[in-house]
């Protein structure tokens, strides 16, 4: 269980004198510019839900990520992982979770990727069955073996990501903190790193917390999204309930065969965009309208050959809470 009650995050920043003397103006100065990066932010998270954790550049969600692991101490507020506050016993609290940063790497770059996980098993204290155990299953879920034998820095970032990642569970926690993942990597690898993922949380029954701007690995992947927008929290929830509070519409194109009576005003809960001469194109509130009663509607005026139906782009309804 993650629990944030009310944390926030006040960063203060001496002032930067520029022009004549601004050396010693700003080494005598005693200015301070603060930063409130986060400010008022809770939330508990259950075990084993997969939770996207997103918001615009600058929003604070490194920021969050910090607080939650120990990095970063808040300036108020509470922090819980499995009960146990981050800064007061980090230890702990590491051994419980596993962190992965997709632009920096965390492995040791001129080694060889299996030495690296042979001192990570060392720093953990897994040996023997256990280490062979763990270290199997993740080769086979990640694919480790083609690349196990070459140094960190010749790896290409879809191979580093999955070394990075089976570093991060290597010690088996419960909890996993992942911030940009599949950052600048190809279709097939972030679909690759995307199944493990998945696989983790359904089978393994893994918590995890992701931060992402790609809204693919948010809709494919998450149960709930939190949305954190200049230091605060914007939305908390589903993302079918997210979509119904956006309400963006739904828009629906027909097109039939043989003679055609599109009225002037529908007469029905939704509006006409675009009209031809066997074609019509309406947008609807699909809350508020079943797509079949719509269907029904449009049928009252032509024989109907064929249906084409756009829903709002998950992306566009982000770009709207933002
Ligand atoms: N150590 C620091 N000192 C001063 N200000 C900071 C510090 N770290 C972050 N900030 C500021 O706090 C705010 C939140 O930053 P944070 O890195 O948490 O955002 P983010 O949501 O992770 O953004 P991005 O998506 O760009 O990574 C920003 O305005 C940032 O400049």
């Amino acid at each position: 269980m993650i629990e944030v009650e009310n944390i926030r995050k006040t960063f203060r920043t001496p002032v930067v004198h520029t022009g004549r003397f601004a050396g010693l103006r700003s080494f005598f100065s005693r200015e301070y510019r603060e930063k409130e990066a986060v400010q008022g932010i809770s939330f508990t998270i259950p075990p084993g839900e997969f939770v996207g954790y997103i918001g615009p550049n600058g929003a604070g969600k490194s920021t969050t990520i910090k607080m939650l692991t120990g990095i970063l101490h808040p300036t108020s507020g509470k922090v819980r992982i499995g009960g146990i506050s981050p800064h007061e016993d980090r230890k702990r609290v590491v051994a419980k979770l596993g962190v992965v940063f997709g632009q920096r790497c965390q492995l040791w770059w001129d080694l060889p990727v299996k030495d690296s996980f042979d001192i990570l098993a060392e720093m953990y204290k897994i040996g023997g069955k256990a280490k062979e155990e763990r270290l199997g299953g993740l080769r086979e879920l990640l694919g480790l073996d083609e690349f196990l034998e070459t140094p960190v820095r010749k790896l290409s970032l879809g191979q580093r990501m999955r070394a990075d990642l089976a570093a991060a569970m290597l010690h088996d926690p419960d909890i996993l903190f992942l911030d940009e993942p599949t950052i600048g990597l190809d279709v097939t690898a972030k679909k690759n790193i995307r199944g493990f993922l998945q696989t983790l949380n359904r089978e393994f029954g893994k918590t995890i917390l992701l931060t992402t701007h790609d809204m693919d690995d948010i809709e494919q992947l998450c149960s709930r999204v939190i949305v954190i927008n200049h230091g605060r929290i914007g939305y908390d929830g589903s993302i079918p309930r997210l979509r119904e509070r956006i309400g963006l519409p739904t828009v629906i194109k027909v097109t039939y065969r043989g003679p055609v009576d599109i009225p002037e005003e529908p007469g029905a809960p939704f509006t006409i965009r675009e009209r031809s001469e066997a074609a019509v194109t309406i947008e609807c509130n699909r809350q508020e309208q079943k797509a079949m009663d719509v269907l029904r509607t449009l049928g009252l005026w032509g024989e109907i050959d064929d249906v084409h139906m756009e829903e709002p782009e998950f992306e566009e309804i982000i770009h709207r809470v933002y």
